[in-house]
Parts: C-alpha cells; sequence; structure tokens
C-alpha cells in the first residue's frame, strides 16, 4: 500500500459500537474517527467504561454491536501497530529485569510483534526507544530499583518501540509529581508529532494535557460527547451530560469543575491489576 494511501486512512474508526455488560449498557451508538496525529482525552466518572473503551481497542473486549478498526486493521490482531502504556504502579523492588528487557518486550509476543530479522536491529530499535525518553543513563539498571517516574519513561519506551500508528495510555500519569506528569506527557506528545501517532489518552485530569488535547470523549453514565475542549468542557455541556447543575471555570488556561462533579467524578480511580502490555 502506499504511503499516500497509509496517510489517508483513520488511525481509529469506531462505527455505531456499544458495548453492556448484562442488562447495564456503558455507551452505544458511538462514531468516532481518530485520525492519524490526533490527540484524544478519554474523560468521565469511575465506572463510565474508559478503560473498557482501552479493552476494545486492544482486541481484549468484543463489542456488543458496532465496529472498530486501528488503521485499517482489527483490533488485536498481529497488524495492528499500537503501544499501551498502563496506569503508573511501582513495580516489585527486587525484579532483576533490566529497563533495555522491559523495552524489548515491546517487540515480543504475536498481538505486538514486528517480525525483526536481526538481533541487531532489535537492540538499535530498542536503543532508539530508550534514548528518545531520554533513560539511556539507567536502561541497564534492574528496573525494581528505579523510581516511578523513570519507570514510567521505561514503560512508554516499551509502548513506542513497535513503531505504532497508535497509541493508547491509561492513565499514565497517575502517582507521578507534576514534574513527572510533565515530562511523560511531553514524551506522548512528542512522539504524535514526530511520526504522526494518534494518541488516546485516559484520564481523570484534563490539565496536565490540556494544552496537547485536540479534541475530548466524555463518557458518563451511558451517555458521551465528543468534541473540542471547549465545546465538551463548559458548564451547559457537562450538565447536560450529568443531569445536574455543574459550573465549569476557566482560570489561567486551566478547567476547574464546581458543583457536583467532584463527587461523581473526581474519586480515587480504579487500579486495573491486569498487565496488559507484558
Ligand atoms: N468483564 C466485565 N464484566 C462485567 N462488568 C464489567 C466488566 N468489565 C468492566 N465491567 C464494568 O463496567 C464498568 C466500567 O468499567 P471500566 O473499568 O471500563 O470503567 P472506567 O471508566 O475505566 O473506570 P475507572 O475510572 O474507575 O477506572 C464498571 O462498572 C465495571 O465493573
Amino acid at each position: 500500500m502506499s504511503a499516500v494511501l497509509q496517510e489517508a486512512r483513520p488511525a481509529v474508526d469506531v462505527r455505531g459500537a456499544s458495548l453492556a455488560f448484562g442488562r447495564r449498557t456503558l455507551w452505544s451508538g458511538l462514531d468516532l474517527t481518530v485520525e492519524p496525529g490526533e490527540f484524544l482525552a478519554v474523560l468521565g466518572p469511575n465506572g463510565s467504561g474508559k478503560t473498557s473503551f482501552l479493552k476494545v481497542l486492544l482486541g481484549l473486549q468484543q463489542l456488543s454491536g458496532g465496529q472498530v478498526t486501528l488503521a485499517g486493521h482489527k483490533p488485536g490482531g498481529v497488524n495492528s501497530k499500537v503501544g499501551y502504556i498502563p496506569q503508573q504502579r511501582a513495580m516489585d523492588e527486587g525484579l532483576t529485569l533490566r529497563g533495555t528487557d522491559l523495552v524489548g518486550l515491546g517487540l515480543d509476543g504475536h498481538r505486538w510483534g514486528t517480525g525483526l530479522r536481526t538481533r541487531a536491529e532489535r537492540r538499535r530499535k530498542v536503543g532508539a526507544a530508550i534514548e528518545s525518553v531520554g533513560a539511556t543513563r539507567y536502561a541497564n539498571e534492574p528496573v525494581g530499583k528505579l523510581s516511578g517516574g523513570e519507570q514510567q519513561r521505561l514503560r512508554v519506551a516499551q509502548a513506542l518501540v513497535g513503531d505504532p500508528e497508535v497509541l493508547l495510555c491509561d492513565e499514565p500519569l497517575l502517582s507521578l509529581d507534576l514534574a513527572h506528569q510533565r515530562a511523560v506527557s511531553d514524551l506522548i506528545d512528542a512522539r504524535r508529532r514526530s511520526a504522526n501517532t494518534a494518541v488516546l489518552f485516559v484520564t481523570h485530569e484534563i490539565n496536565p494535557i490540556l494544552s496537547y488535547v485536540d479534541r475530548v470523549l466524555y463518557l458518563v453514565n451511558g451517555q458521551f460527547r465528543i468534541g473540542k475542549p471547549d465545546e465538551v468542557m463548559s458548564s451547559e455541556t457537562l450538565s447536560e451530560l450529568y443531569g445536574t447543575k455543574i459550573q465549569v471555570l476557566k482560570v489561567g488556561g486551566q478547567i476547574h469543575i464546581a458543583g457536583a462533579h467532584s463527587s461523581l467524578c473526581e474519586d480515587e480511580p480504579h487500579h486495573h491489576e491486569e498487565a496488559m502490555s507484558e
């Protein structure tokens, strides 16, 4: 397929998608096209189906209805070029796996395999991914001994090493301090700019990534809205979505939400135990 044709197809194409567990419908009638290089934030309260949406894109969860393709391929297939960054959580201190081994896992397995021919090429790719996240200095240390921010940079490198066309991020900034939140989100943004990778970024808190976000998918209680941050993160739209009065204030380039919202959507997020990429 020519480069021109590859550029033309959407990174993610969701048509009439629905997902229900038993009698509970998380979302239905979801149509969404994400273009290469686009940054989409996925927001919503606990249990609204953000992680389930990522699982669908990873091929780990079947839709109840509708269809999804990633760069023209079905989710989870050997050809789907998807990188995944999980929630930050501390790795076992005794873990002796080195950073280079962790990043190399991003090239293994059939789900995201790339069919590399030589060991030298593999080493080159792993080295380049580690360098791109500024982790070269500690890449040969056991990962269990590294700080949370250093570990998260290596997870970003692991997600990038297979040259993904779509990068799925599940609350990748959780537990990081502000400086590291900034560093990790800058890395993700740099990738989509340099390689035209589409980014789908699940988060409870839009402010750390607000300057990068092109569009928002906001899920609440079986309803959703898709649009530019200013359109979706407005008093009118969120009041409609939550079915109660919500006030959105924009101060100093940040979005603050007042009213019933705090009790509805700023609970501690759940930590998902599945190691979906490892
Ligand atoms: N396999 C499953 N079977 C039944 N129910 C499920 C399954 N997976 C998820 N759910 C339910 O679907 C709902 C949405 O879960 P999901 O993890 O997608 O939410 P979320 O928006 O990511 O939440 P959080 O912000 O808390 O991480 C939850 O109520 C969850 O219990």
